[in-house]
């Protein structure tokens, strides 16, 4: 059945690793997790206790003049804080004294690993006594344990719309998120640069540019402290931070090992083969350039049938 307008993500409760494997990993559908034990971090993350036991160590934060983060026009830039700093910055519900492009500017981390082009964040090794008190949920086997990240929002931040190649658990600590999602096979309504949407505003999309857009089917949720979202791999999500807010995602390989590239810290590289499918179709492309416009569309369009007919899982 055709999706219209929105699709609640589906909620569960009382979930352990049984259930999880059973009913929900195997749908490869966002879903929501209630009650999952996440430990301490629940009542213990204030802003005080995080920038005490957080310490000063630099971590590179995202900082936009404008709460929409906009990758196309880069209204954003990147600028280093200690973390007991810029976790009091993003919580400051007034103006900020100290700035760097003005007084409302937004924050968001994303944790990187010690040595951020090559190693996944962990916050067990960049915050070992804040990662005593979040528990990850032992929903997956230790060995598709792929980072833990962190994830501080000032309120109002969104992040645009994406996608990660691993399988993903989100946990909201502190502060409500609401989160829209859009399956993979919606691909071809969203408008994609690389990994990412350029419907940069979900809500009320440019429809003029972006037609298609009506056509995918999204998806939405709302995460409180204390819920964990359970986040496929290849499913685009776009995330508003509606207060402050601090989470911690787990990303977890689904593929066998060798399936992802080796030099990937961000779970973002497309799988080894994917990637190579890419480069083979980028090579197709130029040899079509060889060709007159007319036999160049041609062709194109004969090409897009036969992946169409032998790659496409079903008619959607
Ligand atoms: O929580 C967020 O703000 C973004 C989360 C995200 O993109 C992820 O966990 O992959
Ligand atoms: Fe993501």
């Amino acid at each position: 059945m055709a999706c219209q307008g929105r699709v609640a993500v589906s909620v569960f409760t009382d979930v352990d690793k049984e259930l999880f494997r059973k009913e929900i990993y195997p749908l490869r559908k966002p879903a929501v997790l209630k009650g999952v034990p996440l430990g301490p971090c629940l009542e213990k993350w204030t802003v005080d206790y995080l920038a005490a036991k957080g310490g000063d160590r630099e971590v590179k934060v995202h900082v936009s003049s404008v709460s929409q983060m906009d990758f196309l026009h880069k209204n954003f830039i990147y600028r280093t804080l200690p973390f007991d700093k810029f976790v009091q910055r993003a919580a400051a519900k007034a103006e900020q004294e100290e700035f760097f492009i003005s007084k409302d500017e937004s924050y968001y981390l994303r944790s990187l690993g010690e040595d951020a082009r090559k190693e996944p964040a962990d916050l067990k090794k960049q915050f070992p006594d804040l990662a005593q008190d979040f528990h990850i949920p032992p929903f997956f086997e230790p060995e598709q344990f792929f980072s833990s990240v962190f994830r501080i929002s000032s309120p109002g931040l969104q992040l645009w719309t994406h996608y990660d190649v691993m399988d993903n658990l989100l946990a909201q600590v502190t502060g409500r998120k609401r989160v829209v999602l859009y399956s993979p096979q919606d691909a071809l309504h969203l408008y994609l640069s690389g990994d990412k949407s350029e419907v940069l505003d979900v809500d009320s999309p440019d429809l003029e540019r972006y037609p298609n857009f009506v056509k995918a089917c999204r998806y939405e949720c709302i995460l409180a402290p204390g819920d964990l979202l359970f986040i496929p791999a290849l499913w685009f999500h776009n995330t508003l931070a509606l207060q402050f807010g601090i989470g911690v995602n787990v990303f977890w390989r689904h593929l066998p090992l060798d399936s992802y590239d080796k030099k990937d810290p961000y779970g973002n590289k497309d799988p080894v083969a994917a990637a190579r499918a890419l480069q083979a179709l980028e090579r197709a492309l130029g040899a079509l350039d060889e060709l007159p416009a007319e036999y160049r569309d041609f062709y194109a369009r004969r090409m897009v049938l036969r992946i169409q007919s032998r790659a496409y899982s079903n008619e959607t």
